[in-house]
């Protein structure tokens, strides 16, 4: 096979139609089910999101209240949960705390081998309303803290603030978090929403499509970058040493993290109703300086590469502003992204056909045993 017919990381590949989101480069723009995300971080909340990506439509009052009831009534962490976590070493990332108990979850339900929309909804449904426990709870405990049970009076955002912390939280910092959930749900056909839909195309269950999609969101390419970003501001310092270490790190082939994207050439359009999640994080911390790293890092980028933020870039100091460990920065990012991934099983299963694609082969030409020559 000649080489020009390779589509390596099936960059620019069209795979499938989806109704669930448009990422759109050209225009720098995002919808989830045709509305702008801009639009539903101003009025929306992460739940009334989520009912979005799974339904189709926003709910109506009726509707919200029903799947708010549902999902507060399912947020407590499970003994059984609590014990497998319990079980696994300081030394595990939360990441594959994360993995684990959302495959114990799905060991464990009753409805695991029904694969109807309804079955996957009420799945999608369960964890959806248990990561924020299981989040928490990792974080608490890594800590040295007491497990602290959900509020029923609390929406999403504040309950899991209050799971994270013991404290109700501030409306801006509940705001900003609410931001970032909803901007995280969902990009089309990113890697780890591929990862679902090729184990869903093989007719697997919705909790063993979840589980690879939390492997393929660890790395540092994809979810994992908004850790790696903290860590990079904690390397550099201070803003006056950003550039010199931008030099070093880009003389050194070093990939820069929270920058560049494989779909937005020209800028993330999420990032600018991230950045202004974290300028009112940035105002209520009186955190200029970790503003002034972040600005220098950006500049010297964009005047080295030209290459602009991702979502990750203000999402990591603004997970670290609100008190997050930086460990637990990407296994929020599952808390929210869960809703996109399942919106898209459920959308797979309803269309399906086998992902599997073609290789071209390069190894040695047809060769045989040795038979008599083996030693
Ligand atoms: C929520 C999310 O998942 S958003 C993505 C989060 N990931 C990161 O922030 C990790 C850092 N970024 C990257 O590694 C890349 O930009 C990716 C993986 C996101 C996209 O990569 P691709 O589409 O494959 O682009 P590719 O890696 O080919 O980059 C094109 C050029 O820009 C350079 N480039 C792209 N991103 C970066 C970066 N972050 N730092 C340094 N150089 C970069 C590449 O080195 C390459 O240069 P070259 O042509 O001289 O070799
Ligand atoms: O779309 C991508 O490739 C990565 C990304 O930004 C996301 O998953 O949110």
């Amino acid at each position: 096979m000649a080489d020009e017919e390779i589509h390596k990381g099936l960059a620019g590949v069209v795979v499938d139609y989806t109704a669930v989101s448009k990422v759109n480069a050209e225009t720098n723009s995002l919808l989830y089910r045709g509305y702008p995300v801009p639009e539903l971080v101003a009025n929306c909340s992460f739940e009334e999101v989520a009912y979005l990506l799974w339904h189709g439509e926003l709910p109506d009052s009726a509707q919200a209240a029903r799947f708010s009831a549902e999902e507060r009534a399912q947020r407590a962490l499970d003994p059984a949960v609590r014990q497998v976590i319990d079980a696994l070493p300081a030394s595990a990332h939360p990441m594959d705390v994360v993995r684990t108990a959302v495959s114990f979850i799905g060991a464990s339900d009753q409805r695991a081998g029904d694969a109807s929309p309804e079955a996957n909804l009420a799945k999608a449904l369960t964890l959806f309303a248990k990561l924020p426990a299981i989040v928490s709870y990792d974080q608490r405990r890594r800590r040295g803290q007491e497990l602290v049970p959900p509020r029923e009076d609390l929406g999403y955002s504040a309950n899991f603030l209050w799971m994270s912390f013991g404290e109700e939280p501030d409306p801006v910092v509940e705001k900003a978090f609410d931001a970032s959930m909803i901007l995280y749900a969902e990009h089309s056909f990113n890697a780890s929403t591929f990862t679902a839909r090729v184990i869903t195309s093989t007719l697997s269950d919705l909790s063993s499509a979840v589980v690879g999609a939390i492997g393929a969101l660890k790395g540092p390419l994809h979810g994992g970058a908004n850790e790696a970003v903290m860590h990079t501001f904690d390397e550099i310092g201070t803003a006056g040493r950003a550039a010199e270490w931008l030099d070093e790190a880009l003389a050194g082939k070093r990939k820069i993290m929270g920058f560049g994207h494989r779909v937005y050439k020209n800028g993330d359009s999420r990032v600018p109703t991230m950045k202004a999640a974290l300028d009112t994080l940035i105002e209520k911390y009186e955190a200029q300086e970790l503003l002034d790293l972040y600005d220098a890092l950006e500049a010297a980028m964009a005047s080295r590469k030209n290459i602009k933020p991702n979502l990750d870039y203000p999402s990591g100091p603004a997970y670290h502003l609100i008190g997050y460990d930086t460990e637990q920065f990407t296994p929020l990012f599952v808390a929210s992204r869960v809703t996109g991934w399942t919106a898209h099983i459920i959308e797979q299963l309803a269309s399906n056909s086998l992902i599997r694609p073609l290789s071209a082969y390069n190894g040695p030409a047809e060769r045989h045993v040795p038979v008599k020559e083996r030693v």
